[in-house]
């Protein structure tokens, strides 16, 4: 497998510039802060490799992707949910992604696992179901693994590649699969009033969980395409060296 040291054109010098470059990225960060974030990036990498293990296993032992969800339900509702920390990271500042673009991502995600799949247990055997859960957990191994090895300053190419090139794929997928789970769900919402709050009643407030799904929905209209053209253009930056003059996100 070639390294990132293989890929440089430059043999020595960019090799020397690249060291460089991640001695002062950690001077910067602190060690407490880039010990810290090894630690997090190991541990999210082994829980979404522990989970694509656990599905595969499944698959080839039950033939079926009915009851998929419920054998890994916990472990992806514990690794999602610590991937709130990733908002923490960006607020204090120990790296250095936008507080909003993490926060859509990991808010779109912590929707997905405890107020749509965990919630509405009908939906749960939809394929759709499967279809979010491969493409996340593809996305996170590359993603996790890239800054674990980053940290180290031996980032192999590949992992590089795959994190700029797979999200092509796997954001349409994970997206397509999440919506098509939220529209499954639509039906049974509206039939129970779930998680809604209908007047009269003493706070004289009303919410309706069927509307605010729909909303959420079209929120996907705006939203996604900002974070796929925001990784395009990492992607440009990455692989291809291009300066990008990014406006806020
Ligand atoms: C209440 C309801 C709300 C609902 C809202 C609904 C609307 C939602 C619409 C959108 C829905 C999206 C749903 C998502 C679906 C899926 O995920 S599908 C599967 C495919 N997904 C992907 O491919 C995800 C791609 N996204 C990402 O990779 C990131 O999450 C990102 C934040 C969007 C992009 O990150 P990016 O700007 O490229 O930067 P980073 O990778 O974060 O890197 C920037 C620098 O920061 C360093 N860094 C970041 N994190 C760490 C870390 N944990 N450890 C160490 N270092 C880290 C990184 O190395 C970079 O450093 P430099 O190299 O120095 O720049």
């Amino acid at each position: 497998m070639a390294s990132s040291e293989e890929d440089s054109t430059n043999g020595g010098a960019s090799e020397a510039g690249e060291e460089r470059e991640a001695a002062g990225k950690m001077r910067r960060r602190g060690l407490l802060a880039t010990a810290w974030l090894t630690f997090y990036n190991i541990a999210m990498t082994a829980g979404w490799l522990v989970l694509a293990i656990a599905m595969v296993r499944f698959y080839m032992e039950k033939g079926t992707h009915k009851g998929l969800y419920k054998s890994i339900q916990k472990t992806l509702k514990f690794f999602q949910t610590f991937a709130l920390l990733e908002i923490v990271h960006c607020l204090i500042g120990i790296v250095p992604t936008s507080v909003l673009v993490a926060g859509v991502q990991v808010s779109s995600r912590i929707f997905m696992v405890w107020l749509v799949t965990h919630s509405i247990k009908p939906i749960q055997n939809e394929e759709s179901v499967v279809l979010f859960l491969v493409a996340w957990t593809v996305t996170e191994i590359t993603r996790y693994s890239f800054y674990t090895f980053s940290l180290l300053d031996h980032l192999p190419y590949f992992v590089k590649w795959a994190r700029y090139n797979f999200f092509i794929i796997l954001y349409p997928v994970g997206v397509a699969g999440e919506l098509l789970t939220i529209y499954a769900a639509l039906p049974y919402v509206k039939k129970t009033g779930m998680l809604s709050i209908r007047l009269p009643n003493k706070y004289n407030v009303s919410f309706d969980y069927y509307y605010f799904l729909l909303i959420t929905m079209a929120s996907y209209i705006p939203l996604f395409p900002q974070l796929y053209f925001h990784m395009l253009r990492q992607r440009r930056k990455v692989l291809h060296g291009e300066v990008i003059v990014e406006k806020d996100d």
